[in-house]
């Protein structure tokens, strides 16, 4: 079997078995990798020696390049690199790694030097799966979370969430992030981000606790987002993933009591999530000891660098002791690769897909609206049994606008319609996400706090009644449509109010393959002139 079928089968889910088979088929030459040292034969004089027994280094090992002559001495190999302060998580005793891609497999008999087939490999699964990689020793793309040396535990409640096997993202971050890297990471939106930081963080957690027991339990790990919708759902998914282990979490967002919470990280807990301000306002009020942090994850990165959040981030990320940073986002820009590779040394930048484009999974309807019209637009679509695709979630630009929205639809159309936005009490904002993902509601008209990160259960239809004002907005928004490359539908309203967007729009609109209204076209042309206009006259003050 050709290597690249098999690489096509990884990628399309199927016979993922005979797939991994294939892999260490082709890696081995003959039946597999030698499990044990003493079924290995010993050096000849000139061939490689492996460095924990000294037997033929048939094997190179992938995390730490050195040789191996089998998956028992590479076991070996990593639990003392671990003890040595690499955090490659070491494997329990009774359990031998995988046989798949993490080996190079060396030919030996060969004048002309070593022929990497492993390197080979992993670039064609990385060129298949979109993956691309920039930075130093960044171990090869996993295709099981199995290859990955984590706890039996952990293993079992990914399975039970339904986590078959790892998206191309997962397959990328976990193993560069389980080996300590610090890592910036882009991947569409819905494809999977929050576990490739929360893996590698519980099983960190989860070693930590049952290698070192003192006496009083600090915090191990600490996730940061911008928003306390997307907090409380990384929280689940960590407890989720958790379950069973040293591992407990405590959420510290505004808006829930701050004694509870507190008292929470006080009892003892590996894992902190949170959004900044509340953190700050935690800090500063109460003593909590931070140096034991090793792991600090900014979701969301480029919102929670941007300014408003950048301060209070930064005041936090410096009371920490130079933990390793894991930062996620659909959206990454260059500024935002800069401010990263500032706070880490060694920083390795993983993006999957081509970065900042909205997930092809949803198809963007973009209609030219007047301002005074949206409302009735919108009221024709919700009442169109051909074009109202409930749960829907209609966003708006203003806290106002989402309370007037939402009233206005139940009144004229009838539809029981929620809004959500920041100035609601958390315990509300809680009851009406239970209410709209238990499909009581059908309609929620939400502001930016439902823009990034949640997946909303079930929806396949937004509405952007008022655009976002950037486009790196537009992408997370319309990407709520969409979860694991499921189909979903974004109508967005699009008029002159926006014409500081129309080139980016067009530009994507054209490479998704959306039509582009007629009036936006005409409109850009304006905007190129009137763009221009501005420009001059302000040089010339
Ligand atoms: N390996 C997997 N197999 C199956 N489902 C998965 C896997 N990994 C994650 N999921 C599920 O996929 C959905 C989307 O994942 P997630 O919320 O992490 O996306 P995301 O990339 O963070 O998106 P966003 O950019 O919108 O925040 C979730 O429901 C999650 O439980």
């Amino acid at each position: 079997m050709e290597i690249s079928q098999s690489v096509d089968e990884v990628y399309e889910y199927k016979q993922f078995n005979l797939c991994i088979n294939c892999v260490s088929q082709v890696s081995d030459g003959r039946n597999g990798v030698k499990e044990r040292s003493r079924y290995q034969r010993e050096a000849l004089p000139g061939e490689p020696k492996c460095v924990i027994c000294g037997r033929y280094g048939e094997y190179i090992c992938d995390e730490t390049d050195d040789d191996i002559c089998s998956l028992e001495c590479k076991q070996t190999l990593l639990c003392r690199v671990a003890n040595k302060g690499m955090r490659a998580a070491p494997a329990p005793p009774q359990r031998l790694p995988a046989t798949d891609e993490c080996y190079y497999v060396r030919e030996s008999d060969n004048n002309s030097g070593y022929q990497d087939f492993s390197s080979y490999q992993n670039e064609l699964v990385r060129r298949k799966l979109e993956i691309n990689v920039k930075g130093d020793v960044i171990p090869a793309p996993i295709l099981s979370f199995s290859s990955c040396n984590l706890q039996q535990r952990l293993l079992q409640n990914i399975e039970a969430a339904g986590y078959d096997m790892p998206m191309p993202v997962q397959m990328q971050a976990i193993p560069a992030a389980m080996i300590g890297k610090s890592l910036l990471v882009s991947a569409d939106t819905g494809s999977g981000k929050t576990a490739s930081f929360l893996v590698p963080v519980i099983s960190h957690c989860a070693n930590f606790r049952l290698e070192h027991l003192p006496k009083q339990k600090k915090p191990l790990a600490m996730v940061l987002t911008p928003t306390r919708e997307l907090c409380i759902q990384v929280e689940e998914q960590a407890k989720l993933l958790g379950k069973g282990l040293p591992f407990k979490t405590a959420l510290v967002v505004g808006g829930d009591a701050m004694a509870g919470q507190i008292y929470r990280i006080q009892q003892g807990v590996e894992l902190i999530v949170g959004t900044p301000g509340r953190l700050i306002d935690l800090l500063v009020k109460h003593d909590v000891e931070l140096d034991d942090i090793m792991m600090f994850v900014l979701d969301e990165v480029d919102c929670m660098l941007q300014r408003g959040f950048r301060d209070q981030v930064m005041q936090i990320f410096r009371a920490l002791s130079q933990p390793q940073i894991l930062m996620f986002s659909a959206t990454i820009s260059q500024e935002v690769e800069k401010m990263a590779a500032s706070m880490a040394k060694d920083i390795a930048v993983v993006s999957v897909g081509k970065p900042n484009q909205p997930n092809k999974a949803v198809k963007q309807l973009p209609i030219w609206v007047e301002s005074k019209k949206k409302k009735q637009k919108l009221f024709d679509i919700l009442t169109s049994k051909q074009h109202f695709m409930p749960p829907a979630v209609v966003y708006v630009g203003s806290r106002l606008g989402a309370d007037l929205l939402s009233n206005a639809i139940t009144v004229t159309t009838g539809i029981k319609t929620l809004s959500i936005h920041g100035e609601k009490p958390m315990k509300e904002r809680r009851e009406i996400m239970q209410s709209f993902l238990v499909g009581e509601v059908p309609v929620i008209v939400a502001t930016g706090v439902l823009g990034r990160g949640v997946h909303l259960l079930g929806v396949r239809q937004v509405i952007l009644f008022d655009m976002p004002n950037s486009i790196k907005e537009y992408v997370h928004q319309i990407g709520r449509a969409s979860r694991l490359g499921e189909e979903g539908t974004a109508i967005v309203f699009v008029n002159e109010e926006n014409t500081n967007l129309f080139p980016e729009l067009v530009e994507i609109l054209k490479s998704s393959g959306a039509a582009v209204p007629r009036e936006l076209i005409n409109s850009l042309s304006t905007v190129g002139s009137f763009g221009r206009g501005c420009k001059k006259r302000k040089h010339g003050c």
